[in-house]
């Protein structure tokens, strides 16, 4: 089997700087990755920048083509009813807190409490 020098990539400090998202870095991960990045046609400046994430070199006939491995599933969240309850309260909490404010402030105004502090 013909084998040849793979780069290895460290990519965790780049992954949110990386212009094309971090979710295609992701899905690159644990593989050979030639393909994936020269298929959208990087520029020199890419080129350049893999360089300081390169960490060692690896012989490919030990790499995967393909990921082996399952990313973890997302847990179903069946607790959709809170999320709705905490969207009402943001807008209910604040209309509230203004509307106690302009009730006491009518109420200071009318009271004979003002009265006393203006005199
Ligand atoms: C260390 C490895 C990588 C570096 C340093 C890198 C760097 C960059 C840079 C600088 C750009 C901006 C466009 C350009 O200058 O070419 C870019 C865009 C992009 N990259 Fe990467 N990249 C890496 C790996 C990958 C891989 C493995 C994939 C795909 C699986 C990928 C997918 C993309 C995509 C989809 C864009 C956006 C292209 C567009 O909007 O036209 N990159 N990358």
């Amino acid at each position: 089997m013909q084998s040849w020098s793979l780069q290895v990539y460290d990519v965790i400090r780049f992954m949110d700087k990386h212009p094309g998202g971090n979710e295609v870095l992701l899905a690159a991960t644990g593989k050979d990755a030639t393909n994936d990045f020269e298929d959208i046609g990087h520029s020199a400046l890419a080129g350049d920048t893999m360089i300081m994430h390169c960490i060692s070199e690896v012989d490919s006939s030990t790499v995967p083509a393909k990921h082996n491995s399952v990313p973890p599933q997302q847990t179903y969240n069946a607790d959709k009813g809170s999320d709705f309850v905490i969207k009402i309260l943001q807008f209910l909490v604040p209309i509230s807190i203004s509307g106690l404010a302009f009730t006491v402030q009518q109420t200071l105004h009318q009271s004979r409490f003002r009265h006393f502090l203006i005199l």
